[in-house]
C-alpha cells in the first residue's frame, strides 16, 4: 500500500524532516537532483542538450542543482529562470549562486536553440493558485514543442490536491515523484499529464501524514489478495450469505438482474428479488437462480419478513422514486439491522429527508453515489465535491459513520476512522449503463461473505475495474457491457490469486 498526499501534506513531511529529523533542505534538495538525474540516466534519454526550465521556489531549486549536476558531466545544459526572481526561494539563491561558476547559460526569457530534452521544475507542490501571465505563455510555449519532456516532483499547473489544471498545465512524458506519488497525480485529469511515473524516496518522512486518517491510500495487489474471502470446504448455501436485491421499477428490470447476478458471480449463496409484479417474468427468465418476492404496493409485514431472511439488503437500482418505493426504502432503513447497500434511486429518495440517517438500523452502512447522487446528498455542486473529494468523503462518512464509495473515473472509498482509498483498476469502456449495478451486486456478493463494509467497498471498487480491464481486452473499447463485467469476475480474482504468486 502507498500514500497519495496532497501537496500539503508533502509540504508538512518536507518541514517534518528538516526540523525534527535535522536533515537540511539543502541536502533533501541535493538529494532530489541527483535522483532525477540518476532516472534521466537509468532512462537513457537524450542528454546531449538539455533545457531545464526553472521556477523561483524550492522545485526551480531542483531544477537549478539538477543542471549543475548535469553540467558536471560535461553535457550542454540551458537554464530558463521564469518568474520574480526578487521572491526567490533561500535554497534556490543558494543552488543558483552554485551555477554562476558553470558552463550552464541562464537566461530569463527562452534561450533559443536546439534542445533534446525539456525538463519542467517550475511548479512542484506549492502551486496552489491559477497561472497566468508570463508563468501561463511559458507553459503554453513549452506545450507546444515537440521534444520529450520531464517533470520534477509534479508537472507544473497539476493541483497536486485535486488532480485539476490550473489555469494551465505542462504535458509531459515522464514524471519523477520526488518521494511519494501525490493525489493530483493519480486522479483526473492530472494524471493524463503526468506521462509515465517514476517515484524515487530521497528519505522524506512520511510519518506526519502516515498518522492522519484522511490521507488517501492506494492498496497493491497483496492488500487485495488479503482481503479477498474464504471459501471453506464445508460449505452449503446459507454459507456464503442471503442478498435480498430491492430494485427495478417497470421498465428498469435490468438493475435489479445486474444487481442480483453479479452477485451470484461473487459468490453469494442465495439472491433473492423484490421487486414490482410487472418484472416477475423478466427477471425469472434472465436468471433462473433468483428467488422471487413481488409487490404492487407496499406491504409493511411482507417487506419485514423478507428483511429478516436477509444478511445483506441491496437496495435502490432502477428502484424508481414513487411513493411505494419510498414506502419500501424507509421500512429497509428502519428495520434491517444487518448489511445494507444503498444505491441509486434510493440515494436520491434519502437525500429528500434530512433525518434519514437517524432512522437507519442496519449494523453496516454502504452508500455508492456518483458524483451527481454525491451532490444530491451534499446539498451541494459536483464541482465542489470534485475540487475537494477526499476532505467531503472524509467528512460525510465520519459525521454518518458508514462507507460510502464515491465513483468516478477514480472511485474513492471513505468510512468512518479508516483512510480513503483511491481505486486505479477500470478504464472507459466502463462508463455505461449498468455499470454501478454490477459494482452494487459484487459490494453485495463481498458483504455476505462476510467482509465489513469498507474492506467491502474497497475490494469491489478493485474487482469491478478490474473486470473492465479484463472485459476491454476480450470485448474491446466499445463494445464491453455491463453484464460482460460479472462474467469476468472469476478472471479478475484468479489475476488477484496469480499476481500474488
Ligand atoms: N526542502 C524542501 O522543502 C524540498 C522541496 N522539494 C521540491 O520543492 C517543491 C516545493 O517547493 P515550494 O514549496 O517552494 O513550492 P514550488 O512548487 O516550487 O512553488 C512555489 C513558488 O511558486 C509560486 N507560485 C505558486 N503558485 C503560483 C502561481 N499560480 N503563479 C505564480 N507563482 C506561483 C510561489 O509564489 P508565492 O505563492 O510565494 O507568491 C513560490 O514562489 C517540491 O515540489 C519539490 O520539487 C524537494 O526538493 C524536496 C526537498
Ligand atoms: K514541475
Amino acid at each position: 500500500m502507498i500514500y497519495l498526499p496532497t501537496g500539503s501534506q508533502m509540504s508538512e513531511a518536507d518541514l517534518y524532516t528538516i526540523e525534527k529529523e535535522n536533515i537540511p533542505s539543502r541536502t533533501l534538495m541535493e538529494r532530489a537532483a541527483s535522483s532525477c538525474v540518476d532516472v534521466l540516466i537509468e532512462e537513457e534519454l537524450d542528454l546531449s542538450s538539455t533545457l531545464i526550465v526553472c521556477g523561483v521556489g524550492n522545485n526551480g531549486g531542483d531544477g537549478l542543482a539538477i543542471a549543475r549536476l548535469l553540467s558536471e558531466q560535461g553535457l550542454s545544459v540551458a537554464v530558463w529562470l521564469v518568474g520574480d526572481t526578487t521572491r526567490m526561494s533561500f535554497e534556490a539563491k543558494e543552488q543558483l549562486s552554485q551555477l554562476q561558476n558553470t558552463k550552464v547559460i541562464i537566461d530569463s526569457q527562452y534561450p533559443k536553440g536546439f534542445y533534446s530534452l525539456i525538463i519542467d521544475a517550475i511548479f512542484g507542490v506549492g502551486l496552489k493558485r491559477e497561472i497566468q501571465g508570463s508563468y501561463k505563455e511559458c507553459i503554453s510555449f513549452l506545450n507546444q514543442q515537440k521534444v520529450t519532456k520531464v517533470a520534477v516532483d509534479i508537472p507544473s499547473g497539476i493541483s497536486s490536491a485535486n488532480g485539476q489544471v490550473l489555469g494551465v498545465a505542462l504535458q509531459v512524458d515522464l514524471t519523477i515523484a520526488i518521494q511519494c506519488q501525490k493525489l493530483g497525480m493519480a486522479l483526473y485529469p492530472g494524471n493524463e499529464y503526468c506521462g509515465r511515473i517514476i517515484t524515487k524516496k530521497i528519505g522524506i518522512s512520511t510519518l506526519p501524514f502516515e498518522k492522519e486518517k484522511k490521507t488517501v491510500l492506494c492498496f497493491h495487489n497483496d492488500d487485495y489478495y488479503n482481503l479477498l474471502p474464504e471459501r471453506p470446504a464445508h460449505a452449503n448455501k446459507g454459507t456464503f450469505g442471503k442478498v435480498l436485491v430491492i430494485g427495478g421499477s417497470k421498465g428498469m428490470a435490468g438493475a435489479a438482474y445486474l444487481n442480483a447476478f453479479s452477485a451470484y458471480k461473487m459468490g453469494a449463496g442465495l439472491v433473492r428479488f423484490y421487486t414490482p409484479e410487472t418484472n416477475r417474468s423478466i427477471l425469472q427468465t434472465l436468471l433462473c437462480e433468483g428467488i422471487m418476492t413481488t409487490y404492487e404496493s407496499f406491504h409493511e409485514k411482507e417487506c419485514i419478513e423478507l428483511l429478516s431472511w436477509a444478511d445483506v439488503v441491496l437496495i435502490g437500482s432502477g428502484l424508481g422514486l414513487s411513493e411505494t418505493a419510498k414506502e419500501i426504502l424507509f421500512c429497509v432503513l428502519e428495520n434491517h439491522e444487518k448489511k445494507l447497500v444503498i444505491d441509486g434511486d434510493a440515494l436520491t429518495l434519502i437525500s429528500q429527508c434530512s433525518n434519514w440517517r437517524e432512522r437507519v438500523k442496519a449494523k453496516e452502512i454502504i452508500l455508492t453515489p456518483h458524483m451527481k447522487e454525491m451532490s444530491r446528498l451534499l446539498h451541494c455542486d459536483v464541482s465542489t465535491i470534485q475540487e475537494n473529494r477526499t476532505e467531503v468523503l472524509t467528512s460525510y462518512v465520519n459525521k454518518n459513520q458508514l462507507c460510502c464509495v464515491l465513483k468516478d473515473e477514480r472511485t474513492l472509498v471513505g468510512a468512518s476512522n479508516q483512510n480513503p482509498v483511491l481505486n486505479t483498476s477500470g478504464n472507459n469502456a466502463m462508463a455505461k449503463a449498468g455499470s454501478g449495478d454490477v459494482l452494487t451486486g459484487i459490494i453485495g456478493g463481498l458483504l455476505s461473505h462476510g467482509l465489513n463494509a469498507y474492506e467491502s467497498g474497497v475490494l469491489g471498487v478493485y474487482l469491478h475495474g478490474l473486470c473492465g480491464d479484463i472485459g476491454r481486452e476480450h470485448k474491446g473499447e466499445f463494445g464491453l457491457m455491463a453484464s460482460d463485467l460479472a462474467v469476468y469476475l472469476k478472471d479478475a480474482i484468479n489475476y488477484v490469486k496469480e499476481v500474488r504468486k
